[in-house]
């Protein structure tokens, strides 16, 4: 294993190759790396749709190259944005981005403009995540443990990624002494994609099942919780991915601090609590079955949400490219998104 170099960010899961979209098909990882080309935007449709893609940002930046890619071939924009706009309901990154594009269209921007629309996304994205890094690290007492759910990192953003970028910064920093990362059923973003992110950036981490996280609290080895978010409502609660929310009543037990970590993209002012947040349910079919093969007797039945909602005030900090709000609520986010 290579000593943890912080300048060592490679990973660009979405890739614009000056006529197409290249996407690193997570689907795969870490068995296979292998790239999808995207011609169309149906075929990026079909890939947020099928998590070929995924994670909020990731999801955004993609939808935004697919509706400028339709662009630059003379294709009628308003189906392909309703199209890209349905692929996933509870990322606000991806209707953030497709609405951001269409201010775009509507003032007359041709397909070079949105190219260089799309390219600004992404790259705002990248630099959102390095201050986001400096920032959230900032709060990480050094010797500190922490617990990361899901992937949040370049696989799941422009680039560094947010918790897992406030992890890679507080590693270099010294203040980050011990990273346990969790499965994350039943998609496995965790066991899949974070391992294969931190092994590759030479970051000791412990992988940890899902159902060990609270185990884990008692033992006093974490001090911080550090998730990302699909979408942040209006009064602070946080959309994440299913697990969040058992994780920050376990935290908040424990005496455990719970971070968010999220660009500004993954706010959504418009949207008052967390009761109001659409939970994806994808195919049971993904519980039913691991890597491919099917693990449950034929004929049962399951229940297949993949994101949960952390209220509030289970919520140390939540940390944005614009800064931190401590201890969230209505007022603070008002002050800083209203
Ligand atoms: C910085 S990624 C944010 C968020 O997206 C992931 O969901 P999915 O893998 O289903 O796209 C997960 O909830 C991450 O925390």
């Amino acid at each position: 294993m290579t000593a943890f170099d912080p300048t060592h960010d490679s990973i660009r899961a979405v890739q614009w190759r000056g006529d197409h979209l290249c996407l690193l098909d997570q689907r795969l990882l870490p068995g296979e790396e292998r790239w999808i080309e995207c011609r169309n935007a149906a075929q990026v449709t079909t890939a947020i749709r099928d998590l070929a893609v995924r994670g909020a940002p990731a999801i955004g930046i993609a939808a935004a190259w697919g509706v400028a890619m339709a662009a630059q071939q003379g294709v009628t924009l308003e189906p392909v944005l309703a199209d890209l706009r349905a692929a996933r309901p509870t990322a606000v990154n991806l209707m953030w981005a497709l609405d951001r594009m269409k201010r775009r269209i509507v003032a007359g921007a041709d397909g070079d403009a949105l190219l260089r629309e799309a390219q600004a996304i992404q790259d705002e994205d990248l630099a959102a995540n390095r201050k986001m890094g400096e920032l959230g690290a900032a709060l990480i007492a050094p010797g500190s443990g922490v617990l990361t759910h899901c992937n949040t990192g370049s696989l799941a953003t422009a680039g560094y990624g947010t918790a897992l970028g406030v992890i890679r910064a507080g590693v270099a920093a010294g203040r980050i002494a011990r990273v346990y990362a969790g499965e994350t059923r039943p998609w496995q973003q965790g066991a899949r994609l974070t391992m294969w992110e931190l092994v590759r950036d030479g970051i000791p981490a412990q992988l940890i099942a899902d159902s060990a996280a609270a185990h884990l609290m008692k033992s006093g080895a974490v001090q911080w919780v550090i998730v990302g978010a699909d979408r942040i409502a209006a009064n602070g609660d946080t959309a994440n991915k299913i697990g969040t929310y058992q994780l920050a009543i376990a935290a908040k037990y424990h005496g455990v601090k719970f971070m968010v970590v999220a660009p500004s993209s993954t706010v959504d002012m418009a949207t008052g609590t967390g009761e109001e947040i659409e939970i994806e349910l994808r195919d049971a079919a993904e519980l039913l079955s691991t890597a491919g093969s099917r693990t449950v007797v034929e004929g049962a039945q399951a229940w297949n949400p993949v994101f949960d909602v952390a209220p509030a005030e289970l919520i140390d900090a939540i940390v944005t490219e614009r800064g931190v709000i401590e201890r969230p609520n209505s007022l603070a986010m008002q002050a800083m998104f209203g």
